[in-house]
């Protein structure tokens, strides 16, 4: 049930002349003769006004981002906030915070993780709410990568145990007496001329494979949805199999490198019993990618009964502590090289949504992007559900108000639909009322969220909630 105070609350509230001030420093389009009224008026309503400043973009932050990325949004009409602080976000950036339904306001427009995996977000959920979820496609694979190949050499030499005698001998004055001596019990094998399988010819998958070819290793991978762009970075040698299960059968070392995706034909356990059982004795699991996708029960069992090894940067309560697992912090991405190109992509994608309403790298909506606004044009975008007959139903609304659309595009992913129309603002000699249009547009069944791309940072957003208005 949405409070009775979000209901057609800044419909009817004229803006302040400080709102009209800004309107008129950022925008010269045809201001003469073209009212958009979208200030919200009683800011009390979305949260507390000292958290805000109108008349710029508020992003709202979990975990560290680099101060690169931050960067990119330039203080004339971005304010960032941390958490909680930020109390009227029309945009978040986070990393692997575990985001909830609660903490994304209404007037929230879009999310940005700074990274690849986004299972830390409620996607689905955001997508019925017609809230696009982006991504940042390779940002941090080189880093990831880096990590994995770094794996297979922790994986193959006892270097973590033997760092750890080392230390013990040294606390007790031994280090020197026993260096030598002691080195038999952790020796260990060469990678060169050893098989690696790569599960996911991704970015990351598809660099670990090249750079594996590069130090001597015969390369098996699978990927069923290997992308072109992938494809081309894969070394000449490698050979493509058509199942985990046979890529994994001669492998002295296997790299998972795959989403993590709940549910029926997800990826959960995919690395499960069947898999495991298949494991050469002594092969190495490396699983920079996300826990949930392997059996701990099953891994431990292939740990105990044959010398294999397990490499990984996610926590797990059955393997953390056992002999043959060298199990790390969640570092794959966390370089300062990973962490500035991840932030500083997610930030671009953000502002290129919310200037322009271009949509790209995202992982429920469809790319989408339109030419600049021709001149004296208006900006409308439009997120539907994916249903017959809205664009006639949109394009009725405007020209019942005599508006004509210069251009637009309609694009569809799954469930949603993401419409992008330009409309002529010339020749009207009577003063064209926006909300009105963009009340009539939003309020039409199967509309979820419109935008008008003008003027002030931060106002134009509507919102469809089950039949209730919200600006
Ligand atoms: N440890 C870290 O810090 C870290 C950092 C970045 C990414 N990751 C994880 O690694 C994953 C991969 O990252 P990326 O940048 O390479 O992503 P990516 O999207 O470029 O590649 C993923 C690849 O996996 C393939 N794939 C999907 N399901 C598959 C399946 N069932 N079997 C085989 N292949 C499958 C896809 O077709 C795609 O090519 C991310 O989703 C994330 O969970 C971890
Ligand atoms: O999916 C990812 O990109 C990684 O898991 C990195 O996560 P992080 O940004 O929290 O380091």
């Amino acid at each position: 049930m949405i409070p009775a105070t979000f209901r057609h609350r800044a419909l009817t509230a004229a803006l302040s002349s400080e709102t009209r001030r800004q309107i008129s420093a950022t925008s010269s389009v045809l201001l003469a003769d073209v009212s958009v009224e979208h200030g919200r008026g009683t800011w009390k309503t979305y949260g507390d006004i000292s958290t805000y400043r109108p008349g710029k973009f508020q992003i709202k932050t979990f975990n560290k981002i680099s101060p690169l990325g931050l960067k990119k949004f330039p203080d004339a009409k971005y304010e960032i906030r941390e958490g909680d602080t930020a109390a009227n976000a029309h945009a978040i950036l986070l990393r692997s915070h575990k985001l909830s339904e609660e903490e994304v306001p209404h007037t929230v427009r879009a999310i940005a993780r700074c990274g690849a995996g986004t299972n830390n977000v409620p996607v689905s959920r955001m997508t019925e709410l017609g809230i696009p979820v982006f991504n940042t496609p390779g940002a941090n694979a080189n880093a990831v990568k880096e990590l994995v190949i770094a794996g297979m050499l922790l994986g193959s030499r006892r270097i973590v145990d033997g760092i750890n005698h080392m230390k013990s001998l040294g606390e007790q004055g031994l280090a020197k007496e026993r260096v030598e001596k002691d080195k038999a019990m952790f020796g260990g094998r060469e990678i060169k001329g050893k098989t690696l399988a790569v599960i996911g010819l991704g970015h990351i998958g598809a660099a670990t494979a090249r750079d594996a070819d590069q130090l001597g290793m015969t390369v098996v991978g699978y990927d069923p949805s290997l992308s072109i762009e992938n494809a081309l970075k894969l070394p000449r040698g490698i050979n493509l199999s058509d199942s985990i299960a046979s890529a994994i059968r001669n492998a002295d070392y296997i790299s998972i490198n795959i989403p993590y995706i709940k549910g029926e034909g997800g990826t959960h356990g995919i690395i499960g019993k069947e898999v495991v059982s298949n494991f050469k004795p002594g092969a190495v699991l490396l699983n920079f990618a996300r826990g949930e996708l392997v059996d701990s029960e099953a891994l431990k069992e292939h740990l105990d009964s044959n010398d294999g090894r397990y490499v990984s940067d996610f926590p797990d309560d059955l393997l953390w502590s056992h002999p043959n697992s060298v199990i790390l912090p969640h570092l794959g991405a966390s370089t300062e090289e990973a962490e500035d190109a991840a932030a500083a992509m997610a930030a671009d994608t953000i502002r290129d949504y919310l200037e322009t309403g271009r949509v790209r790298n995202s992982v429920n909506f469809p790319s989408t992007s339109l030419p600049d606004a021709p001149e004296h044009s208006i900006r409308f975008t439009v997120v539907t559900k994916n249903v017959p007959g809205m664009l006639a139903h949109m394009a009725e609304q405007f020209a019942a108000s005599n508006l004509n659309i210069l251009q637009q595009i309609n694009q569809s992913r799954g469930n949603v639909a993401y419409n992008v129309l330009d409309v002529d603002i010339s020749g009207h000699d009577s003063i064209v009322d926006f909300k009105e249009v963009q009340e009539k547009i939003t309020m039409l069944d199967g509309v979820l969220s419109s935008r008008v791309i003008y003027g002030v940072p931060g106002t134009g957003y509507a919102k469809n909630l089950g039949g209730d208005y919200f600006v």
